[in-house]
């Protein structure tokens, strides 16, 4: 994979304050304007690593259960308003005895995808004591594709995001539903944070979400 450094550089302005300005590198075989750390966080088994497969190769992980050992990562170039952004997602073992390993990586991540709703509380508590104090929180149920088997319903999920102020998502890595859409949506969020231009309106993330949610199937986003 061919790669850009990030390039976002902090600049003073007359007044004494900063601002963030992009700034090109050429360097040879660049692909991207800026890059973000999003790491995957929720219980063993909810699906992380089946939708990061998703994500990046658009294939379902199906057969035996194979539990990531520590903490992996994988990168995809995604596409936002013209810029390339390299999105750095971390793919985190579940399981508790690697939870030591994984508290390491918490404070270089700009976004967090939490996964489903049983146990948010205690992701949730993880990221505020381990993670940046302005981190990105998205919270996904996957494997929507499960009806039959539900045990935590649709409202239930949208009552919890809500209660704690983030977007919330049914996914599902099997068929390939709200995806790449969770993936965009939290690129677009740190796009705007990071290089808001003066004159842009304040990204919505939930409302970017509603539009798109109905409009996406498997890969239809890009
Ligand atoms: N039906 C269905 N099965 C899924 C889906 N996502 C994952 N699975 C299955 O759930 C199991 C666990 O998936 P993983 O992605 O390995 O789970 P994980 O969260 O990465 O687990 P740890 O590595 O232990 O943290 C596997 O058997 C997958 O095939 C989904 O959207 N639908």
């Amino acid at each position: 994979m061919s790669t850009r450094q990030t390039s976002l550089t902090e600049k003073q302005t007359k007044n004494g304050t900063s601002k963030y300005v992009l700034e090109r590198c050429a360097s040879i075989n660049e692909y991207y304007d800026i890059a973000f750390k999003v790491m995957l966080l929720g219980d063993s088994a909810v699906g992380k690593t089946c939708i990061l497969v998703r994500f990046k190769d658009g294939a379902f992980l199906g057969g035996n259960f194979i539990a990531t050992v520590g903490i992996d990562f994988r990168n995809k170039v995604v596409s936002v308003d013209n810029l390339k952004i390299k999105l750095q997602i971390w793919d985190t073992a579940g399981q508790e005895r690697f939870r030591s390993v994984t508290h390491a990586y918490y404070r270089d991540a700009q976004g967090n995808l939490c996964f489903f709703i049983l146990h948010f509380l205690a992701w949730l508590t993880e990221i505020h004591e381990y993670a940046q104090k302005n981190v990105v929180i998205m919270l996904l149920g996957n494997k929507s594709d499960m009806a039959a088997e539900r045990v935590v319903k649709t409202e239930e999920g949208e009552k919890l995001a809500k209660e704690y102020g983030v977007p919330f998502m049914e996914t599902s890595a099997k068929t390939g539903v709200n995806v790449e859409l969770a993936f965009l949506a939290i690129a677009k969020e740190l796009k705007h944070r990071a290089a808001q231009q003066p004159n842009e309106p304040k990204f919505q993330i939930h409302d970017y979400i509603e539009s798109q949610k109905h409009k996406s199937g498997c890969c239809g986003l890009m």
